[in-house]
This record gives C-alpha cells, sequence and structure tokens, in this order.
C-alpha cells in the first residue's frame, strides 16, 4: 500500500491484488474478441432451408455491446481507492474555526414518508457531534403539510432532551427510533435514570405525533400551540400554496444550556401553473433560503430517510474540504447509500452492494464517485456554479452575522422560495441544481466534475448514514426504471458524459458515468439474449458452436470465469451466496423490465415524472418481505413482462424436454452437443425463476402473481413460441 499524505487531514490507499485482476481482464477481452471473430467469420444457421442470418446479427450486435459494456466496467475495477480521515488532527488544528454547516433534509408526502421517521432524521443530524452553532438544519417539505410540521415543532421540544443526552452519553445511532430500537436499559445508574426519562419523552412525542398523522390533521387545540400554524389559513393543497418558512429554533438553548442547532421548516411556494422540478427545485428553494438565514460554507443533502448512524460524519467530512494539500479541488464528498432493512440474502438487491464495494471505489480512484442525492457534503459556492481555479483557497473563517435571524427578513426569505423567483435566471440551469433530469443528482455531480472539480468517497464502517430501501418488486423496477430513465437522459443531455465530458474529465470517469448512463439501452441485447436462444433451442436453430468445436472455448470461459468472479466479488463485499442468486434474478428482471421501459419512454419522449418511493410497508407485506419472499403483488405492465420473459423460457425449456424426449439416443446426444450452450443459457434462465413460477402457479398470499398477469403472461408465452415453432 502506497500513503500519500501522510500530513493532511486524509490519506488514500490503492487496493490491493491489481495485478492479478489486470491479468484475468486481460484473459476475458481476449475470449470477447474470439467471440467476435466467431461471429464474424462462421456462417449463419440454416434451418428448414433458410438461413437465420437475422438471429445471427442479433447476437452478433448483442455480444459487441456486452463486450463494450464490460471494458466500461473495467473502469471501476482498474484502480480501486480507499480513504481514511484523521478527525484528531481535525480538532486539533481547527477546533475554532471550524465553518458552518448546513442541513437540508428532504421529505415530499406525509402519507408516504411518515413525520415520525423524517423528524427522527433531522433529530439525528441535530445531534451531530459539532458546535451547534455553527449547525443549522433545514427541512423542506415539498408536501406543504401541517402533520410534518406539527410533528417538527414537536421533535424542536424533544430535541432540548435529546441532544444532551446524546452528548453526555456519547449514544450512536443518534436517530431516537433506530437508538431505542437498537438498544437496552443501561446497566450505569444515572445513564439509567436519563435514559429512562428520555425514553418517555420520546414515546410520548412519538404517540403525539402518529395520533395526528393517523388523524390526518393538527386538531384546533393544538394548532393554538404554535403561532406558525397560522401559515396554513391560506393554504388550498400541497400543490397550490405560498412559501411557508417557519425558524423552529434559532440557536435557543437546550435543557443543560447548551446551544441548539437552528431549524427551520420550509415549504417553498406551489401553484399548479408553475412546474416544480422535484427534488431539484426543493435543494435550489432550500439553498437560496438557507443563504439568508445562516449561510453555511458547506452543504450536507439527505432524503428523509437516510439518518445520521454516526455523529462524526460532519468532522469526517470536513478533513476532506480542509486539508490543506487537496481540500481545495474537492467539491463534494459522497458517502455510501446503505440500508437498514436490508434482509440477510437481500431478494430485491437493494443493498447495492456492489455498487457501495466496488464501482464508487474505483470511480473515486477515477476522480470522484457520482452525487447520489443523499449523504453527500457540497461546498456552497461550487454548487452554485463556481469552476475550479487552482490557486484559490477558500477561506474557513467564521463571522458570526448570522446569529439571530430578524423578523423582517422573513418576507425576503420567503420570495427566494416563491414560484416566480428563478425566472430568468440561471437556477436550473449554470446554478444550483440542474433541472430536467429524473437524477438530478448524478447530472449536477457531472457538471461539477466537468467544472474541474474532483468528489471523494468514504465508505467506512459503521455505515454513516442508513435509509429504507425498497420492500416489493414492483417498488424495485418502479424505481431502478427512474434512475435508468434519468441516466439515459444525462447521456443525450447537454452534459452528456460522452461528448461535453470528454476532455473536462479523467477517460476513466467518463467511462463509469458510462456504465450507469447505458443500463436502460441495455436491455435490448439483454431482451435478445433471454429470448432468442431459448426459442432457438426449442426449434433447434444453434446460434453457439457445437462442444466439440474450438470456437466452444471462449464462450465456456467467458461462461464460467465471468460467474466465478461475479459471485467472487459479491461474497467480497459482504453478500451471501443466495444474495448473489437473487442479485441475479434481480438484474435480469431490472434489464428486462426497468430498463426497457425507461428506454421506450425516453424514446417516445414521455412527460419527465418523479416517482416517490414508499417507506411505509403493510403488515403482510413486512412478514413476507422478511421471510424473503418476493412480493409480486400488482399487475403492471413491467410486471407482465417480466413474467411473460420467465414464462417463454419455461415454454421453451419443456418444449425441449418433451421434444428430446421423442428422440433416440443416438439423435439426443447430438442434439445436446449442438445445443449445449442453448441449453445451460435455457436452464439457467428457469433456475434462476423458481421463485416466479412459485408465485405463478403455487403460492396463495397476497404477494403472489396476480391472475391477470399470470394469464397474460402465460397466453403471451405460449402464443410467442407456438409462432415462432411453425414459422
Ligand atoms: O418532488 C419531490 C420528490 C422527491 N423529493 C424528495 O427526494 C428524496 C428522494 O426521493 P425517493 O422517492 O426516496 O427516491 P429514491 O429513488 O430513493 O432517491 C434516490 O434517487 C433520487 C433521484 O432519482 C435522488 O433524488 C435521491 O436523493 C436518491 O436517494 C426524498 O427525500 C423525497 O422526499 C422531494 O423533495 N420533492
Ligand atoms: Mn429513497
Amino acid at each position: 500500500m502506497d500513503e500519500e499524505n501522510s500530513s493532511g487531514l486524509f490519506e488514500t490507499h490503492r487496493g490491493k491484488g491489481r495485478k492479478i485482476h489486470r491479468l484475468y481482464a486481460t484473459t476475458v477481452l481476449v475470449s470477447i474478441v474470439w467471440i467476435w471473430v466467431y461471429r464474424a467469420m462462421q456462417k449463419p444457421p440454416v434451418y428448414g432451408g433458410r438461413s437465420w442470418w437475422w438471429m445471427w446479427m442479433g447476437m452478433f450486435v448483442a455480444e459487441i455491446w456486452f463486450g463494450l459494456y464490460w471494458l466500461l466496467t473495467q473502469s471501476v475495477r482498474w484502480d480501486p481507492t480507499y480513504r481514511r480521515t484523521f478527525k484528531q488532527k481535525l480538532s486539533l488544528r481547527y477546533e475554532n474555526k471550524l465553518p458552518r454547516v448546513d442541513i437540508f433534509v428532504c421529505t415530499a408526502d406525509p402519507k408516504i414518508e411518515p413525520p415520525m421517521m423524517v423528524v427522527s432524521t433531522v433529530l439525528s443530524v441535530m445531534a451531530y457531534d459539532y458546535p451547534p452553532e455553527n449547525l443549522s438544519v433545514y427541512l423542506s417539505d415539498d408536501g406543504g403539510s401541517e402533520l410534518t410540521f406539527y410533528a417538527l415543532t414537536q421533535a424542536a421540544v424533544f430535541s432540548k432532551h435529546w441532544l444532551p443526552y446524546c452528548r453526555n452519553y456519547k449514544v450512536e445511532p443518534r436517530s431516537p427510533v433506530a437508538y431505542f430500537r437498537s438498544t437496552s436499559q443501561p446497566s450505569d445508574a444515572k445513564h439509567d435514570h436519563d435514559y429512562t426519562i428520555v425514553k418517555k419523552l420520546f414515546e410520548e412525542m412519538k404517540d403525539r405525533i402518529e395520533n395526528v398523522t393517523k388523524n390526518g390533521r393538527v386538531p384546533d387545540g393544538l394548532r393554538l400551540e404554535h403561532e406558525g400554524f397560522a401559515e396554513w389559513d391560506s393554504f388550498t393543497s400541497s400543490r397550490d400554496h405560498d412559501a411557508i418558512v417557519q425558524i423552529l429554533l434559532d440557536h435557543n438553548q437546550d435543557a443543560e444550556g447548551h446551544k441548539l442547532p437552528k431549524l427551520v421548516y420550509l415549504a417553498r411556494e406551489k401553484r399548479p401553473e408553475h412546474f416544480h422540478n422535484f427534488k431539484a427545485g426543493a435543494m435550489n428553494a432550500l439553498i437560496r433560503v438557507s443563504s439568508k438565514i445562516s449561510n453555511g460554507p458547506i452543504i450536507l443533502n439527505v432524503d428523509c430517510d437516510m439518518y445520521s448512524n454516526r455523529s462524526d460524519t460532519v468532522r469526517d467530512a470536513l478533513c476532506f474540504f480542509m486539508d490543506e494539500e487537496k481540500g481545495h479541488e474537492i467539491g463534494f464528498v459522497q458517502y455510501p447509500q446503505c440500508f437498514e432493512n436490508i434482509t440477510k440474502n437481500d431478494v430485491y438487491g437493494g443493498s447495492l452492494r456492489v455498487i457501495n464495494e466496488v464501482d464508487f471505489h474505483g470511480l473515486d480512484g477515477n476522480g470522484g464517485p457520482l452525487y447520489v442525492g443523499t449523504g453527500c457534503f457540497h461546498r456552497r459556492d461550487i454548487l452554485l456554479g463556481k469552476s475550479f481555479d487552482a490557486k484559490s483557497r477558500i477561506d474557513w473563517k467564521t463571522d458570526n452575522d448570522h446569529e439571530k435571524t430578524p423578523e423582517n427578513t422573513i418576507k425576503e426569505i420567503k420570495s427566494l422560495a416563491s414560484c416566480t423567483f428563478e425566472i430568468g435566471t440561471e437556477w436550473g440551469k449554470e446554478m444550483g441544481l440542474k433541472y430536467g433530469c429524473p437524477v438530478e443528482d448524478v447530472i449536477t455531480g457531472l457538471s461539477i466534475h466537468c467544472r474541474g472539480w474532483k468528489s471523494v468517497y468514504n465508505n467506512a464502517k459503521p455505515e454513516a448514514f442508513l435509509g429504507v430501501a425498497a420492500t416489493t418488486l414492483d417498488q424495485t423496477l418502479v424505481q431502478h426504471k427512474r434512475w435508468s430513465e434519468g441516466d439515459l437522459l444525462i447521456l443525450i443531455s447537454k452534459y452528456s458524459p460522452a461528448w461535453y465530458g470528454l476532455g473536462k474529465v479523467n477517460p476513466g470517469l467518463i467511462m463509469g458515468y458510462m456504465m450507469y448512463c447505458l443500463w436502460s439501452p441495455s436491455s435490448v441485447p439483454t431482451v435478445f439474449y433471454s429470448i432468442v436462444p431459448s426459442l432457438c433451442l426449442l426449434k433447434g436453430i444453434p446460434l453457439f458452436p457445437t462442444v466439440t468445436s474450438g470456437w466452444f472455448l471462449p464462450f465456456a470461459y467467458l461462461i464460467v470465469s465471468i460467474t466465478a468472479y461475479d459471485y467472487l466479488e459479491f461474497l467480497w463485499s459482504g453478500g451471501t451466496t443466495r444474495g448473489w442468486w437473487n442479485g441475479r434474478r434481480i438484474w435480469l428482471y431490472k434489464r428486462t423490465s426497468s430498463y426497457l421501459f425507461a428506454l421506450l419512454d425516453t424514446i417516445l419522449g414521455s412527460d419527465l415524472s418523479f416517482v416517490i418511493s414508499s417507506k411505509v410497508i403493510d403488515n403482510d407485506v413486512q412478514e413476507r418481505y422478511e421471510k424473503e419472499m418476493i412480493e409480486f403483488g400488482v399487475s403492471s405492465p413491467l410486471s407482465t413482462t417480466v413474467a411473460t420473459i420467465s414464462m417463454l423460457n419455461l415454454v421453451c425449456f419443456f418444449g425441449l424436454v418433451i421434444k428430446s424426449g421423442l428422440m433416440d439416443s443416438e439423435t439426443r446426444r447430438m442434439y445436446y452437443e449442438t445445443m449445449a450452450i442453448h441449453v445451460a443459457l435455457c436452464g439457467a434462465f428457469v433456475v434462476l425463476n423458481i421463485p416466479l413460477y412459485l408465485a405463478l402457479f403455487v403460492r396463495k398470499d397476497k404477494g403472489k402473481i396476480p391472475n391477470s398477469v399470470a394469464v397474460k403472461s402465460v397466453f403471451l408465452a405460449l402464443f410467442i413460441s407456438t409462432i415462432f415453432y411453425f414459422l
């Protein structure tokens, strides 16, 4: 390991085993080219007196695509990079000069993002181990909900007890919900006493918030408790209301006389005639509003379900920004997106395990991880559009001009959160987060990279943030449709890594971005590969070399080595064998449905949308989730596509069994020899899909595949295979 920077506030290590990886990668590349040569040199199969050249071409195109895509994935495996920070040194050198930090929490809908979860996240970030006079927490509520506001008023009161408790006993994590769920009564008498008190206060707060949430409105009696509710007098709906800004805590004192952070509630103005640009719009309003209230030079952005899981993360991030040698180059510091509700074998691949443990370390070695919308610290000036200048250094000096926010500026602040403020400005274009893309985060991060900044990734354990991952198949597919569609839009946007990025960022990083931008187009070769070889197996048209041919070698080598590599990488990333298998299945489902529909939507130019992921779960869905049963449940084009492709493979497989049963033994042996790779592919699909077949034909619970989807998919699969068979 080569250590750099040891006198600085952080150090960087290069990954081990790079040479072995490179050697292996070369053998894979040779096999890929070998297969291309095979397709180019061999004649398409002839069957029934006809040449099936279009299938051959299809296979060739798919293999060229997979080969080139595999090359892209090497960019993140070439030079993995790991970071370590020295928070002690930061304290020694800068304790009295720590900058102000503004924390933005975004929420959008109290029904699917329960206010209790939202305020627990807010409390977790208020309780950072950081000078409270330098900390301001903003909650952006795109739902403009008085339920969420009510919850925040309660959290403000509770924080007066919660923060001293966290400080005195150095508790972790500092999300009260997570803390009380994971700890038991302390043994120390004093601690035990305080624990009991604070737990009681917490339970009472929780009851109040959950009652109000359940009723769906704040009773008049409670509205009198805070003057801020008057803001809802003119409120019509969450899509049509004035801007609401309430400073709930202005560095007030906690129960022990220490200062508290600032706490601000913001619901930007919404009008039906003004498009609100989803989270990007909310973030830009937050950037402006906070500039008048606290104007911290560092901004941390978290989603409302992503609580802080360790109290030293702000200091950790500052070790990067304040590093004397490299700090001035760093635009943002991204922490991994980790989740607290992942089951052991991760049925929906929601843990993003390989992305977190492999991809992002590789990206970091090439200039920096992507900005993924949550758990990310930005320098405010860079977010506003500043370009990199090697000579400029940021002045971290903290002045106290934002100590108190005078009442008369509130009106001015509200105008910054109005619908019309951005008209005729560069907001959403060159300033702030970018508009017009469902992955505002990735495109914004890319533009920062293009302006010359680096980013860093810190994946130290325990995890800095923990969120809520999707708990049904449909949610997973819908979320990935949004992501893959967004990433594809980036590819064809002005900021495309393919052209805009060229010459501005490291080629390895461009390849890394391309890996995600090409998710959605990858659907086409994957769909082709998951259908056509199986159909040909049924009919007996060989698209692959026979076992005895030399051309068989590269195919066999690739199938075995890539599978083994993928498996080992997954285990190395902390996964289980079943988790890997589940991951392969979900990989297939995403590629053949989410990514395909994202591609179609992009081609058809459908309207920009942002389907918010639900963070609540029914009890019986939860039960099945814990048992790791796939929740199919809803009928949608996505699930119908998944089921149809799976059925098609089953039909082909059964067709093969019947067909080979009717053959004499010599013919059968020949058939299996020429069709070996087809049999392996189709067989693998069938085995991978066993849970789906069970959900179609066996399961009786509510999570099974709905009858309408079952009928459609079985019918379509039989129809397609019959037509093909007699073609
Ligand atoms: O109009 C909106 C829509 C969403 N949000 C917030 O955006 C966040 C992310 O939404 P979610 O439905 O949880 O989406 P995910 O797919 O889980 O989010 C990932 O992907 C998004 C881009 O697609 C990023 O914005 C997120 O930060 C990133 O965590 C949540 O806090 C929402 O409250 C808003 O503030 N306003
Ligand atoms: Mn989310």
